[in-house]
């Protein structure tokens, strides 16, 4: 798929783009370049990996002249770069701005140029009837790929993107979180333990990337149907995973948080097309044929509200522990922690 092709992967050296790296770097794939702003995060890459297909470019997704000089001989492009952090935009909502959304322009202005044959956007479940800073520049984007999806022929350049939700164990989010306090003996600080989120892996966001890379068509939205759970319950597996007795503490929502997250909005789901694991989200096109949707499609989507963490297959606590024990974070940890303080277990 990938033979002797050039990926760009801008926002390279995040979590994101180290799962590319895991799943093309034995490939044959040509090169992978790496876009992103942080030099001492590409010197840490480039340490570990100690690979000559992959190569370095510094820049930053705002200014348009670094963006174009990564941009010679691409094939394909994963356009991660973001400010994805809900609090810090919700201060610097036009930082959110102009990485988020111009940034996204001047990509996908500089991948129309340079004749990339491909670039995929990747979004947040955030941006679906969103609420904070974060998501509202994130569904921005969405309308900026969308809409500058038309203004080239499939055929040179076809965009679409991605939209999905919670990566597990990302830095910085609640699994980590809940093992540390574990880990210090302390309660674990739930919010609101009926909240709901989508479970997914890295893993499955590479995945559902690559879906989009070989099944969408220009300006399309794919989304992958994944199973969710209560932070109650997720906080229940956590301590039973670690064996531990640490209490349970309910510390109230977060400034900017929502209940339940929306992979699909109600708008959306209505015209979705259901693949088997995934969603496509056609781009409103004028002379598409909607009513194969209605004549042919599911009748149920015409009835479901929307597609939410509140109404997908909710995990059970058994389920909620075989997930986490697929995490290579979790097993680490887990393994370290039984030797450390469980040894005679
Ligand atoms: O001490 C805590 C912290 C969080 N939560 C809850 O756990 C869930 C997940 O929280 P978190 O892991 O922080 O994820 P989100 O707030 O949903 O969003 C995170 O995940 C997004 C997508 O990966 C990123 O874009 C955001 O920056 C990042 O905050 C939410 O329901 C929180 O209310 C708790 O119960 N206790």
């Amino acid at each position: 798929m990938f033979k002797d092709k050039v990926l760009l992967i801008t926002g390279g050296t995040g979590s994101f783009g180290n799962a590319v790296m895991e799943r093309f770097l034995n490939s044959d794939i040509k090169e992978i370049r790496i876009f992103s702003r942080d030099e001492k995060k590409q010197d840490d890459m480039r340490k570990k990996y100690k690979d000559e297909k992959i190569k370095f470019y510094l820049g930053d997704v705002r200014d348009i002249s670094s963006v174009k000089n990564a941009m010679h001989g691409v094939d394909y492009i994963f356009h991660a770069a973001a400010l994805k952090q809900v609090p810090s935009c919700e201060f610097f909502p036009l930082d959110a701005v102009k990485t988020n959304i111009n940034g996204t322009d001047n990509v996908l202005t500089a991948a129309i140029e340079y004749g990339v044959e491909k670039v995929i956007c990747l979004s947040t479940d955030k941006a679906a009837y969103p609420i904070n800073a974060m998501g509202i520049s994130k569904a921005m984007m969405e309308k900026v790929f969308v809409a500058k999806s038309k203004t080239v022929s499939p055929e040179r350049t076809l965009i679409c993107g991605t939209r999905y939700g919670n990566v597990m164990a990302s830095r910085g989010s609640v699994i980590p979180l809940f093992i540390e306090q574990i880990k210090n003996n302390q309660s674990l600080t739930v919010t609101d333990p009926n909240m709901t989120r989508f479970l997914m892996s890295l893993e499955e966001a590479v995945e559902l990337v690559v879906f989009a890379f070989q099944n969408a068509k220009a300006g399309d939205i794919m989304v992958q149907k994944s199973p969710a759970s209560t932070i109650g319950d997720l906080a229940q597996a956590v301590k039973e995973l670690f064996d531990s007795e640490v209490e349970i503490k309910v510390i109230g929502t977060r400034h900017g948080e929502k209940r339940y997250e929306t992979l699909l909005t109600k708008e959306e789901y209505v015209k979705a097309e259901d693949l088997p694991g995934f969603y496509r989200v056609p781009a409103d096109q004028r002379d598409l044929n909607y009513d194969k949707y209605f004549a042919e499609g599911d009748r149920k989507l015409t009835t479901v509200e929307e597609y939410n963490s509140n109404n997908t297959q909710t995990l059970t606590i058994e389920e909620i522990k075989e997930k986490l024990l697929q995490l290579e974070f979790v097993r680490k940890e887990l393994q370290e922690w039984n030797e450390k303080f469980h040894v005679t277990k």
